[in-house]
């Protein structure tokens, strides 16, 4: 079984218009809200495709019950621990001429809660991948991913991490079985501005030297770079194709590679499958369907 935790879930308030005035009243042309949170769209982009995930993650008030909501009406399968105070976050996401995104800060989780989400973490099962994505919440301790991925140490569980900074890098003496920065999240980590292939290669070889077994570096219309487990440098260009909205393409390209592997272990079709499932979602308003990726994987 594949679980997802998504420690800062949201709704996504996704309101489109064609310009973006800063210091204006700005009138929407279209509203729409999802359920959101990277954890919860990589299980759901999962469902998408066929493959069983499980959502895990903390959510408070009546927007964590729309979180809810939401996630099982797109077919979630959630088992989401509820906090007794606060409210999970609203993600405003302005699609005009530019991309803009307000990310609210999310509720406090007290340490009882967390104890919970340890918990079900201690009933996974060898076999099973653990999904860890997203920011977490500013109280609490910045090596929470760290102590999740000591405590499965032993366990033979694979571990995918989609953080930034800190939260990520101190994960990778624990071997990861996939990391995926961005190109611009790989460069903050070494406090660098990346602009070449050989550049990104370089970095990312660095975090593998730390212990990520696969480190896939997402570059947005560019595609992804991927340095598999035994060194070999993999380059997917994306396929061609407008941009909508470009929320959630990482986390698509995330699940996409992580269906492409469990496929037949082909860490090369992993990539394809990654890049044009993150392609398929940002040529559209939201996350991608099977048959969304399936018509992007015609084109390439
Ligand atoms: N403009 C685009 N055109 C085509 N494909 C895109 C575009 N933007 C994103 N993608 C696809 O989505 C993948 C992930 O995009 P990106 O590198 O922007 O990830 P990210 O920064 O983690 O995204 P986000 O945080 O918005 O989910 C890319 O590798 C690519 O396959
Ligand atoms: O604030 P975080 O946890 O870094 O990111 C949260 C978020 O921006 O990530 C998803 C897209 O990747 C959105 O659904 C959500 O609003």
């Amino acid at each position: 079984m594949i679980y997802t935790v998504t420690f800062n879930p949201s709704l996504d308030y996704v309101v489109t218009m064609d310009k973006l005035n800063l210091g204006n009243i700005n009138r929407a042309e279209t509203e729409t809200i999802y359920p959101g949170g990277k954890g919860i769209n990589v299980a759901l982009v999962l469902g998408n495709l066929g493959i069983p995930a499980k959502m895990l993650g903390f959510i408070a008030g009546f927007t964590g019950q729309e979180i809810e909501h939401l996630s099982r009406l797109y077919g979630g399968n959630c088992d989401f621990i509820k906090l007794d105070t606060g409210y999970s976050r609203i993600n405003t996401k302005i699609s005009a001429d530019t991309e803009t995104a307000v990310n609210g800060q999310g509720p406090s989780i007290p340490s009882e809660k967390l104890q919970r989400l340890m918990q079900q973490i201690d009933e996974l099962h060898a076999g099973d991948i653990l999904v860890l994505a997203g920011s977490i919440p500013a109280d609490i301790p910045d090596d929470m991913y760290e102590q999740i991925l000591q405590r499965l140490e032993t366990r033979s569980i694979r571990t995918v991490v989609d953080a930034t900074g800190e939260l990520l890098r101190n994960v990778l003496k624990y071997k990861p079985f996939l990391i995926k920065p961005n190109q611009d999240e790989l460069g903050e980590i070494f406090q660098v501005t990346l602009t070449t292939d050989e550049e990104i290669i370089y970095y990312a070889q660095r975090l593998q030297t730390e212990g990520a077994k696969n480190v896939l570096v997402s570059l947005g219309s560019k595609g992804a770079l991927l340095i598999g487990e035994n060194g070999t440098i993999y380059r997917q260009a994306s396929p061609p194709g407008r941009l909508v909205n470009s929320v959630g393409a990482g986390d698509s390209m995330v699940a996409g590679f992580i269906a492409g592997y469990l496929h037949n272990g082909n860490v090369e079709e992993a990539l394809r499958l990654g890049v044009c499932t993150g392609s398929a979602s940002a040529f559209k308003n939201w996350l991608a369907t099977k048959h969304d990726v399936s018509q992007v994987l015609l084109t390439l």
